[in-house]
């Protein structure tokens, strides 16, 4: 079952010039969007949308077209061809008007090394008419404690943290976020989550690009998949997971002298390398109460026991890989 997770969230939000019409909670909507550099089909006739207050991750290979697509809608690249509203500006025309309305994270901004962090966030803040509390904004992205550090002493993570808080200043209704967690530790990394699903329960509506299919999966409420400048597919990730069509896998150890060869009565036939088996299974629930029955008759305890539905990266690269043979 998937939750949809946009309706749990209370998004205060009023009419402002530029907003787009009445009834529509678009937020984002490109529609036919081309760009070429000489023969190479950057973004080829791409469509799509994202709602108020969603989270929506652009996923694709190296060379996809990601960040050329995100480049347009921040206004930072002209398109070929194809409309592109963005809280109800054209990016290519909306200037500054338009750029206080967004927040942009990219992926390795450049900082002045002798800065503070706290001169650099205070700096930000000051560019924009509506503006975060910079000593707020350093807690909320966790450099609470390097507040008074210049930017030369930061690591790489905490410099990331810093490009989050620097594309916060403006309390954006919209966020960019350019691979936000590459070059993260683990730890880091789900701090990182923590605080965009917080600002996700803010009400911002954020674009993401990521390589990390675990990050889409757990922050995305929809997922766009490139490959070679094509949107190939939009949907939840348990929609992308369910497409797929990949079998879920129920694997466990036999004992080091099992009673018997004989193997459950699976769907699928187990697979048998050495003492580890795996059933491919269309059927998990009926195929998972055969292999707990075979191994209470025969007085087997199953170790390793696991049932292992298709995760969003297994979706994805099936996906891709089907792309690529096409
Ligand atoms: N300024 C440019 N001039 C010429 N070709 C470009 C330019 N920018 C991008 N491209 C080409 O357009 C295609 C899409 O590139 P883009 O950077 O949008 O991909 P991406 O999905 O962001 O890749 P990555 O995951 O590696 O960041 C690639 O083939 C790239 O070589």
């Amino acid at each position: 079952m998937h939750t949809h997770r946009r309706h749990n969230v209370a998004r205060p939000h009023r009419a402002r010039p530029g907003d787009p019409a009445c009834g529509n909670t678009d937020r984002i909507v490109v529609q036919g969007l081309t760009k070429t550099y000489g023969q190479v089909h950057a973004v080829d006739q791409v469509s799509f949308s994202v709602g108020d207050g969603e989270i929506f991750a652009l996923l694709g290979p190296n060379g996809a077209g990601k960040t050329t697509i995100v480049e347009i809608l921040e206004g930072y690249r002209a398109r070929d061809s194809g409309s592109v509203d963005v809280l109800g500006f054209d990016p290519a025309t909306g200037g500054s008007a338009y750029r206080a309305r967004i927040g942009v994270v990219l992926q390795s901004a450049g900082f002045e090394e002798e800065f503070t962090v706290r001169e650099l966030v205070r700096l930000q803040c000051g560019l924009f008419p509506r503006r975060h509390d910079p000593d707020e904004l350093i807690d909320l992205v966790g450099l609470g404690d390097k507040r008074t550090v210049r930017v030369k002493g930061l690591s790489g993570g905490q410099r990331r943290r810093l490009d989050l808080a620097l594309g916060l200043a403006g309390a954006p209704e919209l966020l960019f976020l350019d691979e936000p967690t590459t070059g993260f530790d683990p730890a880091a990394r789900h701090h990182a989550w923590e605080l965009v699903a917080r600002l996700r329960d803010l009400g911002t509506t954020i674009l993401l690009t990521t390589h990390y299919l675990e990050e889409a999966q757990r922050l995305a409420d929809r997922v766009g998949v490139l490959g070679a400048g094509q949107l190939l597919t939009v949907g939840t990730p348990d929609e992308l997971r369910a497409q797929s069509r990949l079998p879920t896998i129920i694997s466990f150890r036999l004992p080091p002298s099992p009673p018997s060869t004989e193997m459950p009565a699976t769907s699928a036939p187990p697979k048998i390398h050495g003492d580890h088996v795996r059933v491919l299974s269309r059927d998990p629930l009926a195929d998972s109460w055969q292999v707990i029955q075979w191994a209470r008759d025969r007085r087997i305890e199953l170790s390793d026991f696991t049932v292992a539905p298709p995760t969003l990266e297994d979706a994805y690269l099936a996906l891709t890989g089907e792309a690529d043979h096409a």
